[in-house]
């Protein structure tokens, strides 16, 4: 997995991103390890705190994932629906945080979003951690995501993320809104069943 590509510079301070940082067998030793992962921790439809389901189905690998329901978002320990522990976040994941961002502790949180058909996120910031300053890395597998980011002028610009691909927010655009507008279907056959994960780590507390 590392050695890395080079950074590709973006127009978003403190938004980066290395294209095709993961090749196509580290990305299939990956979804096999997060599809062994979700046979402990099912996918699963979260509901906003007002109590409509998201469009993405999400599950966590880590000490603490991110959950959100009637009483809002929060990490905690446990799988909503078995109340099993997260199982572990892989081993290339931990690595690849390593490789990309400068932080010394390693992310204590990994969720894990699948986008099928016309699942998409709207723009948001991740402000759910403890430490605001800590970056948050993001993996694509599967189906490429038209992905949205707020720049330092506060406007919105679409960049394509596709397989492979890995960004973080980082220091200036660390609570850069962001979102995902789209998913082009079909535009890989990595994942089983088709659609798109994303893997999202993050230091949670
Ligand atoms: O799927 C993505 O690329 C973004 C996911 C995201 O922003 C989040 O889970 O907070
Ligand atoms: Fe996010």
């Amino acid at each position: 997995m590392i050695p890395l590509p080079p950074e590709t510079p973006t127009a978003t301070p403190g938004f980066r991103l290395w294209r095709g940082a993961l090749a196509a067998s580290a990305q299939a030793a990956l979804v096999e390890a997060v599809m062994q992962g979700l046979e402990a921790a099912p996918l699963y439809r979260p509901v906003t705190p007002g109590g409509r389901p998201l469009s993405v189905k999400m599950s966590n690998f880590g000490p603490l994932g991110w959950v959100s329901d009637r009483a809002g978002y929060r990490y905690q320990p446990t799988h909503p629906e078995t109340g099993r522990p997260w199982p572990s976040i892989p081993q290339a994941l931990l690595e690849l945080w390593r490789a990309t961002v400068n932080w010394p502790d390693p992310p204590d949180a990994c969720l894990v979003n699948l986008y099928r058909d016309t699942a998409k996120m709207g723009l948001h910031q991740d402000r759910d951690e403890a430490d605001l300053k800590a970056p948050v890395l993001s993996v694509s597998l599967g189906d490429t995501a038209v992905f949205r980011i707020a720049g330092a002028d506060g406007k919105t610009s679409t960049l394509k993320l596709e397989s492979g691909d890995v960004c973080a927010l980082a220091g200036p655009a660390r609570l850069a809104r962001h979102g995902v507008d789209r998913v082009l279907a079909g535009s890989s056959r990595l994942i089983p069943g088709g659609g798109r994960i994303n893997l999202t780590l993050r230091r949670a507390r």
